[in-house]
């Protein structure tokens, strides 16, 4: 589906609105991703119970970090649906995304849960522009983008697979190895 420009349009310009409260924004929206989903918060090493996980999640800047993060390359994402038709993530850091989002353990499911609370978000914080189309332009803005780093998942996911091969197989050489010996 092409991005169009009223589509661009919209997602930049309720950016525009949001961005100078983007630090309340942000906590927000990781706030409710958590009350969608409280299993998630055992992803976050840092949340994690025995990293003292019952600490107030607002005092964790990674994941105000993480947040703004996700709300930036969303909107940048829709720029570049506009002007290219694609989403273009360096492919070092898709690469670097794809294994870290593997080793926390996120799936498809989360990515769902992410965005339902982006979209709750950026309702609450510009009810007056909110519309069907602003929606549908931040979706198709955030499903692009996921799925760039679901892509770059499976590919992280196959490589640590042959890895484990290869970890397997040399175990099991060295085991005949010692056998013989
Ligand atoms: C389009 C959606 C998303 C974007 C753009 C995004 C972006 C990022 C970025 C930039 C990092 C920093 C680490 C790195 O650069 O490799 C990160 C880490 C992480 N993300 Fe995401 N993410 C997304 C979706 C999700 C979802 C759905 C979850 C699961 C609820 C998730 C959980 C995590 C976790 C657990 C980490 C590691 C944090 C840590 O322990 O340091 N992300 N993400």
């Amino acid at each position: 589906m092409g991005f169009s420009e009223a589509q661009e349009e919209l997602v930049l310009r309720s950016w525009k609105a949001m961005k100078n409260d983007s630090e309340s924004i942000a906590l927000k929206f990781f706030l409710r991703i958590f009350e969608i989903a409280p299993g998630a918060k055992q992803m976050f090493s840092f949340l994690r119970d025995d990293a003292g996980g019952d600490a107030p999640l607002e005092n964790h800047p990674k994941l105000k970090a993480h947040a703004v993060t996700v709300f930036i390359m969303a909107c940048e994402s829709a720029t570049q649906l506009r002007s290219t038709g694609d989403v273009k993530v360096r492919e070092a850091t898709l690469k670097r995304l794809g294994a870290t989002h593997v080793k926390a353990g996120v799936a498809d499911a989360h990515f769902e849960v992410v965005k339902t609370a982006l979209l709750d978000t950026i309702r609450d914080a510009v009810p007056e522009m909110w519309t069907s189309e602003m929606k549908a332009a931040w979706e198709e803005a955030y499903d692009q983008l996921a799925a760039a780093i679901k892509e770059e998942m499976k590919n992280a996911a196959a490589s640590t697979t042959e890895e484990a091969k290869d970890a397997a197989a040399n175990t099991t050489e060295e085991a005949k190895d010692a056998a013989v010996a």
